[in-house]
């Protein structure tokens, strides 16, 4: 997967070099390209942003050094859209195969595991970090006609830019790439993987400061570890996000239950 990041604050994503990312970058499975919006702007202030049409508070980003930053990444062809239906294009290149562009923002579709893994099948992702009150709707509004974007949000609650979504989308999404986790089992028992919040988890010491691992977990009866894991889950969820519970996730009303 090749991913391009537009920003201001390029020195932002240096931290892409640590981990299991930047071991996947090194190994070739992930190709990252940095960008800093300002060497797409010129001025001598390389100015990225002005006051917003129509009054209020804050400043927006201007749209020039955006399509000169975008369009050197996919072309000013963009993404090319589809012309018949049939998903080709007069330049060979589908719509599905294009790069996706996305834009972290509050008034985006919600971030999840689901879409993690979604855009972990895509050949090229590449992300707008937008600052201030926001980027000029134009740039949207441009390559939506030239190809995919995607206005995607991690939460709602407030950040200054978004530099912090991108690089939590960054890691979601990366760590599904098969080979950048090492064992891909630990992909499958985790929270959100299976429609439930995880189970809790203990190592050695079996006692400490007076708490004891749960028995079920020392009895090397896995069927019953397995259940008892399972049953976690549910009351775990049940609990903290009664939001994620469906009828489907919950066992028969018949089935038995282990004790801890
Ligand atoms: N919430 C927020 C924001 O306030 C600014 C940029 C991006 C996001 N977001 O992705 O959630």
């Amino acid at each position: 997967m090749r991913i391009d990041i537009v920003t201001i604050f390029p020195e932002f994503f240096d931290v892409l070099d640590l981990s299991l990312l930047g071991k996947a970058r090194q190994s070739g499975l992930i190709e990252l390209g940095v960008h800093n919006l300002r060497d797409h702007t010129h001025d001598r202030h390389h100015s990225v942003d002005d006051t917003p049409y129509g009054g209020g508070a804050g400043m927006v980003m201007k749209p020039e050094p955006w399509g000169d930053a975008l369009d050197s990444i996919l072309g000013d062809g963009a993404g090319a859209r589809t012309t018949d239906g049939a998903g080709t294009t007069d330049g060979g290149v589908t719509h599905e195969d294009g790069p996706i562009l996305i834009f972290p923002s509050p008034a985006g579709d919600q971030f999840s595991q689901a879409m993690a893994r979604e855009l972990s099948l895509e050949k090229h992702l590449v992300f707008g970090c937008g600052r201030y009150e926001g980027i000029d709707q134009r740039v949207v509004d441009h390559y939506e006609a030239r190809g995919r974007v995607r206005l995607v949000s991690l939460g709602d609650y407030v950040l200054n830019g978004g530099e912090v979504a991108v690089m939590a989308m960054i890691e979601a999404i990366g760590r599904l790439i098969p080979g950048v986790v090492g064992n891909p089992e630990s992909l499958v028992e985790e929270s959100h993987e299976d429609g439930l919040l995880e189970y809790p988890s203990y190592t050695k010491p079996a006692s400490w400061r007076g708490l004891d691992v749960p028995p079920v977990l020392l009895s090397g009866n896995h069927g019953a570890i397995s259940t008892w894991r399972r049953q976690q889950q549910i009351e775990r969820t049940e609990r903290v996000r009664p939001d994620l519970v469906t009828p489907h996730l919950l066992p028969p009303a018949n089935a038995k239950t282990t004790t801890s």
